[in-house]
């Protein structure tokens, strides 16, 4: 029998703390359990054509809208990283098609409110695990999505080592886990493994070999990067582990981390607490930067596609530099503070060491391949974001963090 509501106790200590929202998919959640149960418990979402008359499958369309399945078979799905920006979203969709989640993270950068939603759900798990430890599961694994590491500018400054071997221990470990259960495995990698672009390099393609130094400030991440793609390939040599591997440029949206030194982040928070933009440089560098929901969709379709050739690039095609980025976090803020808005001065700060110039993918053969390409205009995705960020800041940031308890031996979850 799957979790189902205390029904003496339904609103207990954490659903007091929830917001209206949170409340309401709370709830959403447990009668999505209850209709699993009438339903004879082991089917998913994604069966419920097998109601004779159809209606509980309309019943749960309309009380669900897109909770519909872009699988044909509901699967059991590891994620890694999926209390942190990336794949808490990226739970999000897998959760609402009806599959279930094996969440992984040690909670170094993830935050356990981005998961919220789900914490009761009986097609959710959650463990705290720190991926450079082996990670045994039982049962069947069909799919890995390797999210976890960190890619924060700031972090590879403080803690190289850690960023080094999370990408390198932690791919082993799951690509050992992906050979064992027999499961496909996609490595979210990084624009980082292309490091210093020069102009006649822009936009990068996927045949663009990288520039990179072994000693730079951005060593730890570019590197172990290139060594998690590396050992993927040896991987699907050796052992026939069948891999996909994503590129993934600047990404923003709600629940990136406030404090990671990243500029969509930095600016936002700037601008909406009235303090300085510190433009790092003469704010001629330039990024491309992608609304995290057209990434989830691109990580979802390498995923499922036949697709064996080689890494795939994922960002938006445009490229603004730093001083359209003030421009268009400004237009947002302004939006979401209305009469409050005050102007935001700008500073010019010393550039970083080794701060690539320019990021710019080109994304044919995501496109060629997937059909994929970013829909969400940039003010579109900014607005959400800082509405998300002005709500978070109103609420005091209701994050909690827990170290993961260090000296554990492999768990078998
Ligand atoms: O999100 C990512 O995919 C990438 O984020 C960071 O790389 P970076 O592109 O430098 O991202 P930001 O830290 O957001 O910086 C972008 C630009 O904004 C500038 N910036 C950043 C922060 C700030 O306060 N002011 C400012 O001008 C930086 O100097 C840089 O030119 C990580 O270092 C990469 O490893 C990662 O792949």
């Amino acid at each position: 029998m799957s979790k189902q509501p205390d029904m003496e106790h339904p609103f207990n200590e954490q659903f007091e703390q929830m917001g209206l929202d949170a409340r309401a998919r709370f709830m959403q959640n447990h009668l999505c359990n209850v209709m699993h149960e009438l339903q004879g418990s082991t089917l998913g979402i994604d069966n419920f054509g097998e109601n004779p008359d159809g209606s509980l499958k309309e019943h749960l369309k309309r009380s669900y809208g897109d909770w519909l399945p872009p699988y044909s078979t509901r699967m059991r799905i590891v994620v890694t990283g999926a209390a942190g920006f990336v794949g808490s979203h990226l739970v999000d969709f897998l959760m609402k098609r009806g599959h279930t989640v094996i969440a992984i993270d040690n909670f170094s950068t993830g935050y356990h409110m981005n998961l919220l939603d789900w914490m009761d759900h009986r097609n959710f798990e959650l463990h705290t695990h720190d991926v450079r430890n082996p990670l045994n599961i039982k049962g069947k694994v069909d799919q890995i999505f390797h999210l976890a590491g960190s890619a924060s500018p700031d972090e590879c400054i403080s803690d190289p080592i850690s960023i080094l071997t999370t990408c390198f221990q932690g791919t082993i470990n799951m690509l050992e886990l992906a050979r064992r259960c027999n499961a496909r495995f996609l490595l979210a990698s990084s624009c980082g493994i292309y490091g210093f672009p020069l102009w006649h390099h822009n936009p990068q393609s996927e045949n663009f070999l990288g520039n990179v130094k072994t000693f730079g400030r951005r060593a730890c991440h570019d590197e172990g990067k290139r060594a998690a793609e590396s050992l993927c390939y040896a991987y699907a040599k050796q052992h026939n582990v069948e891999v996909r591997i994503a590129r993934v440029f600047n990404t923003f949206g709600p629940r990136m981390r406030i404090d990671d030194g990243r500029v969509v982040s930095t600016f936002i928070l700037q601008c909406l607490r009235g303090e300085c933009f510190t433009i790092k440089g003469d704010g001629n560098s330039s990024r491309s930067l992608m609304y995290i929901s057209d990434l989830i969709d691109g990580l979802i379709e390498l995923m499922l596609s036949d697709y064996t050739g080689g890494p795939m690039n994922f960002g938006k095609q445009e490229e603004y530099n730093m001083i359209e980025v003030t421009e268009i976090v400004t237009r947002a803020v302004k939006k979401v503070q209305g009469d409050k808005f005050r102007p935001t001065p700008t500073s010019f700060l010393p550039a970083r060491t080794d701060d690539p110039l320019m990021r710019h993918p080109d994304c044919t053969l995501a496109k060629e391949q997937l059909g994929w390409s970013t829909k969400v205009d940039i003010d579109e995705g900014m607005l959400e974001t800082v509405e998300w960020f002005a709500a978070m800041e109103e609420e005091d940031w209701l994050y909690d963090t827990e170290e993961e308890e260090e000296g554990k031996s492999p768990p078998d979850i």
